[in-house]
This record gives structure tokens, C-alpha cells and sequence, in this order.
């Protein structure tokens, strides 16, 4: 089947690829630049939701695939403390939409009060590690799980929900 992947991060990508080794299902894949039509920094699991299935639908009509798959990523606040968030997306050329949320844990105060300014993840995770491209590396989870769990590995169990829900729509249907 052919794979169409809204977006051109590195990690996403492989995230994507890795899930489907897991699976029986023969894919060929393409990935483009998407319009999310949310946010650049999503801030509620709502807004993060719609833009994994903006990714997912955009990127199923670039080139009539017969799946579309969005991942985005976001924050969101729980009783005042600010939860990384993530959600993908899979829309099949019927129009049938799977949705799933992966991974979330609190982020450190510095960062919250850097979102509330308005700033992005990524850049507020660059200064926090001193370092540069950690969305396109371990990604925030990463960073506070130690690396026991990666922006790439979280992304992969997001499409592994994405996937599983499909091959079982289709033996049902
Ligand atoms: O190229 P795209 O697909 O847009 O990949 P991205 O890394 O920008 O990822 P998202 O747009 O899904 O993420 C939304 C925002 O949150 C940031 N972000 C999300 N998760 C992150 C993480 O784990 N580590 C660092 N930044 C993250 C990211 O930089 C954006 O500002
Ligand atoms: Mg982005």
C-alpha cells in the first residue's frame, strides 16, 4: 500500500517506517510538507488532535495514497502544570479517519512560563539542553525520560494504535 507521511522530520518519518516493519503490511511511502492548519505550538489535546488528522488528510490527497498519516506534536495544561502532548493520525482514501495520543508527562516550570510568553517547544527545549535540534533528535520525551523513551520510539507506538485500528477496520469491513 502506499503510505503518504505529512511531514518532513527526520524522526517522524522513521517513527513511521519503523511501526510498519512491525507489521504485515507491504507499504511504499512518501512524505511532504503539510499545512496542520493549527497552531505552530498547539496547546490543547483539541488542537493537537486536529492537526495530526489536518497532517493525515493533506498528505492523503497529495498523491491519492491510500492511507495519509499526520503527527503532531503538543502541550497541554492539567490542573496548572503543563503535559507534553502528541497525537497521530491515519485517513484512508474512503475517508475513514483513525486517531491515537501517545505519550505525555509533565514539563519543568521554565518551560511552562516559556509557552505562556508564547514561545515554541522546540527553541524552549534547545535553550533548556544548551543544545540545538532536539525536536529532530530524542524530542522532549527524550530529554525527560532519560532517553528511555524517544521522540522516534514514542511517535512508532502512536502508529503502531494507527495501524492496528486500520488492519482491523479492514478485516471487519
Ligand atoms: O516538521 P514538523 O512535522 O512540523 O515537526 P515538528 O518537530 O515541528 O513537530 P510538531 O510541529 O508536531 O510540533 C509542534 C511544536 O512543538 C514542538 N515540539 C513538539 N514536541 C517536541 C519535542 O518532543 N521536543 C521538542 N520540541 C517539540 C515543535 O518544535 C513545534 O514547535
Ligand atoms: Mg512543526
Amino acid at each position: 500500500m502506499n503510505i503518504a507521511i505529512g511531514t518532513k522530520n527526520p524522526v517522524k518519518i522513521q517513527a513511521v517506517k519503523k511501526a510498519f516493519e512491525l507489521t504485515q503490511l507491504e507499504a511504499l511511502f512518501t512524505s511532504y510538507d503539510v499545512p496542520s492548519e493549527v497552531a505552530a505550538q498547539p496547546i490543547s489535546d483539541e488542537e493537537t488532535r486536529l492537526g495530526a488528522v489536518n497532517r493525515a488528510r493533506h498528505a492523503q490527497r497529495k498523491d491519492h495514497a491510500d492511507a495519509g498519516i499526520g503527527l503532531e506534536g503538543g502541550v497541554k495544561w492539567i490542573e496548572g502544570t503543563l503535559y507534553l502532548c502528541n497525537w497521530g493520525a491515519l485517513v484512508t482514501s474512503d475517508g475513514t479517519v483513525f486517531t491515537a495520543m501517545g505519550a505525555g508527562l509533565p514539563l519543568p516550570d521554565d518551560i511552562a512560563k516559556g509557552i505562556e510568553a508564547g514561545s515554541e517547544l522546540g527553541p524552549l527545549m534547545d535553550q533548556f539542553t544548551s543544545r540545538t535540534g532536539i525536536r529532530h533528535a530524542e524530542g522532549a520525551i527524550g530529554v525527560f525520560t532519560n532517553n528511555l523513551i524517544t521522540r522516534q520510539s514514542m511517535f512508532e507506538h502512536i502508529v503502531l494504535q494507527l495501524v492496528g485500528q486500520y488492519i482491523l477496520h479492514k478485516s471487519v469491513n
